[in-house]
């Protein structure tokens, strides 16, 4: 026990706590009553670097991690360092520029923030539903993809800088959607390019192409910078950009590309929940008349944000929707900045972390039958309280989704108005097919949807 606990495992191990490690009982005679301080001070001491310790407890050799750079930082590679200007962005930086930037954006989407951008997704809402209307007289078969985009999109561009898809005169957002297009495709965790250093030329090839249509975006969105700044009250923020004008005003290259992160984060994510969920309820019409059964209870021919305490089941199904196909199944890779060691694996230095979303969702430990459909999962009483670990669409940590909140409330209180006034049923008659197609994100096949329009009378 002796030799064990005083030997080396790499020339790399984390400082000790103890000079010397006792059989059997290791370092636990050390440990106070306070022992997060004592860890912290060996840690900081001259002899330590600020980040990890190693101690045996007993029998179990145990690393303390004290620095989140270790474990909040994002994997680097080429695309992501050409796309975002050197890392000067909120997605892909390094824990210190992004933690000061990571607390200016999380306040801007604080709940009392979000509800005074209610207003804005509300009406984007209303717009969705006249345009299915619309869309339902001519009898066609519904294709949702589009739709939903630039639903999506236009809550993101509401929200960010008070922008609509009807601003769109000279084309520019087709160009933004295209460049995300091409940044997602060029920073996948798929492409090789990125992973084997001898294809790195490859990368330049494309780089010029890129670079050219993120300069046409940067360019777009600082005209709006520009006229933001012309009539803007700090005392009142209209938008995110407003905010992140007050708070970070020196830094105009750095709130643009905050504003590009967002744009590139927020748009395609929830359009793909809400293209899956209308595919599961085209494929469980019990499911979707239990979902219209609640709605109809609300007497209201326009859901808000205020009744969704009121609709468990609608909610239920968006978990399991979040829960069975988490659009983001490997999330956004992490790296490791030192070497570690986590549940007794050596992790070494720059490793790539990949955090699998899926696996999580469809572990049969926590998750009875993951591959059947189920939102009844949702609606015990312990599943309110217990699924924090293993419910994890948005990531986890303090480097998850940063606009999770945002993300929930759109795509709520869309497909409720959408179920409130729509039966969707297939446009085959069988149901659609439900496997998916990775890119960085999970999509369905195109499907089609019928659409028929509920009778709201009896509301
Ligand atoms: C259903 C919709 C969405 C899902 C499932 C989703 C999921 C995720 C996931 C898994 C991550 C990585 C978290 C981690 O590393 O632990 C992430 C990060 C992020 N998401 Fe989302 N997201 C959604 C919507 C949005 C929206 C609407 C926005 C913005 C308007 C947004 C902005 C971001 C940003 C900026 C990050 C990076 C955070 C950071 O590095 O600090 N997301 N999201």
């Amino acid at each position: 026990s002796f030799v064990d606990k005083n030997k080396r495992f790499s020339k790399k191990d984390p400082k000790r706590f103890s000079k010397i490690e006792w059989p059997f009982i290791g370092s636990i005679h050390k440990i106070t009553k306070i022992p997060y301080r004592a860890y912290n001070d060996a840690v900081m001491s001259e002899s330590g670097d600020g980040k990890m310790l190693s101690l045996w407890l007993g029998d179990r050799y145990t690393i303390v991690v004290s620095d989140p750079v270790i474990i909040n930082n994002r994997y680097k590679h080429e695309s992501s360092r050409l796309i975002t200007g050197n890392y000067n962005n909120l997605l892909s930086s390094d824990f210190h520029k992004w933690k000061p930037l990571r607390a200016i954006v999380s306040s801007a989407f604080t709940k009392s923030k979000i509800r005074s951008m209610n207003n804005k997704m509300e009406d984007h809402t209303a717009h969705l539903i006249e345009s299915m209307k619309d869309f339902q007289k001519s009898k066609l078969i519904f294709y949702p993809e589009k739709m939903f985009k630039k639903y999506t999109m236009n809550v993101v561009l509401a929200i960010i800088f008070s922008k609509s898809l009807e601003d769109n005169n000279d084309g520019i957002i087709n160009q933004i959607i295209l460049t995300f297009n091409n940044m997602l495709r060029m920073s996948s965790q798929s492409t090789i390019e990125n992973y084997v250093k001898i294809m790195k030329p490859l990368i330049l090839r494309k780089r010029n192409t890129i670079l050219l249509q993120l300069d046409k975006c940067m360019s777009y969105i600082r005209d709006i910078y520009n006229e933001h700044i012309v009539d803007f009250d700090p005392e009142n923020p209209r938008d995110l950009f407003d905010i992140l004008i007050v708070e970070n005003p020196e830094e105009v290259d750095k709130t643009i590309r905050v504003a590009l992160d967002l744009l590139l984060a927020g748009s395609d994510t929830s359009a793909s929940i809400m293209i899956w969920f209308g595919l599961y309820m085209i494929n469980y019409p019990d499911v979707q008349e239990k979902i219209a059964n609640e709605l109809k209870k609300l007497n209201t021919n326009k859901i808000n944000l205020m009744h969704k305490p009121n609709t468990p089941y609608t909610m239920a199904v968006l978990k399991e929707v979040l829960r069975i196909r988490p659009i983001t199944p490997l999330g956004l890779s992490r790296t490791c900045y030192e070497d570690t060691e986590i549940c007794g694996y050596f992790i070494p230095k720059r490793t790539q972390i990949l955090m699998n979303i899926f696996s999580v969702h469809h572990n049969p430990k926590y998750w009875p039958n993951p591959e059947e459909f189920n939102p009844d999962r949702f609606m015990t009483e312990e599943s309110t309280t217990n699924y924090h670990d293993i419910w994890i669409p948005f990531g986890t940590g303090p480097r998850n989704c940063v606009a999770s909140n945002l993300a929930i409330d759109e795509i709520y209180i869309a497909i409720s108005n959408i179920i409130l006034n729509f039966k969707l049923t297939s446009s085959t008659g069988s149901p659609a097919d439900d496997t998916e197609v990775y890119g960085t994100t999970i999509h369905p096949k195109p499907y089609g949807i019928h659409l028929e329009q509920r009778n709201l009378n009896n509301n």
